[in-house]
């Protein structure tokens, strides 16, 4: 279970920064071509999962159309907590790993120009993963980039979204920074949130100034958001 999710993690002093911010979850990325990419292999990733545990932080693994088999050994060989599953990855596949013991979360890609405005943009992304019983990242569709866009996604509709459907379970990610996640969580509803670039002072390198900043604002937000509070968490 977390509320605050800081992604795209590479350095030890990343892990020590969301540490001593409010945040509570790391999300590690091993999609090769992100400018976040960690290699499992490397023995320094396992460092960070072991760092991460050792402050009570929930590590979670990105995915992108990765093997089911990699996935897994992945999983295990650097001890992640559950994997985010953001290309194309089916409902089965999904299931299969969760067969295998490894809990998982989907993201959602929602997009941002819509161009029919008589469907709900979030309804038609989340379609036949809303009542499968995973827990969603309702993020931006960042196209062949599939992740860390820093574009938001329409709060409204994913608030109208919920509304219809207060059991599933989700968190708000999308273009999320310090100056704007009070908004993001106030106009949606979310009672958990994620960011990768919005704490980042250059492409792919985490500011601890702004981990701190953002964790803070994201805090305070999930804490006004009273009536959802405990609802939808991972
Ligand atoms: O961050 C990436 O580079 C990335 C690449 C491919 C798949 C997923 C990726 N990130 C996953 C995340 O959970 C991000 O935090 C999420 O997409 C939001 O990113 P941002 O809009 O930059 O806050």
């Amino acid at each position: 279970m977390f509320k605050i999710k800081i992604c795209g993690v590479k350095l030890k002093s990343d892990i020590d920064a969301v540490g001593e911010s409010p945040a509570d979850a790391i999300g590690l990325n091993f999609f090769r071509p992100s400018v976040r990419y960690v290699d499992p292999l490397e023995p320094s990733t396992l460092e960070l999962t072991r760092r991460a545990a050792s402050l009570g932080l929930m590590r979670v693994g990105v995915f992108v159309n990765e093997p089911l088999e990699s996935i897994v050994e992945i999983a295990r060989a650097v001890d992640l907590d559950v994997v985010q599953l953001h290309g194309d990855e089916t409902l089965t596949f999904a299931q299969s790993l969760q067969d295998a013991g490894i809990r998982v979360i989907r993201a959602i890609k929602v997009p941002v120009i819509v161009e029919d405005r008589t469907q709900n943009p979030v309804v038609v992304a989340v379609g036949e993963w809303g009542h499968a019983g995973f827990h969603l990242l309702l993020d931006a569709d960042a196209g062949p980039q599939h992740g860390g866009s820093g574009k938001s996604i329409d709060w409204q509709a994913v608030h109208a979204w919920s509304a219809q459907n207060p059991e599933i379970s989700w968190t708000l990610a999308g273009g999320l920074r310090s100056d704007n996640v009070a908004q993001a969580i106030a106009a949606s509803g979310a009672c958990s949130v994620d960011t990768a670039s919005g704490v980042e002072s250059s492409r792919g390198v985490k500011s601890a100034e702004m981990i701190r900043q953002f964790a803070a604002a994201a805090e305070a937000a999930l804490a006004q958001n009273r009536p959802n509070a405990g609802k939808n968490l991972f």
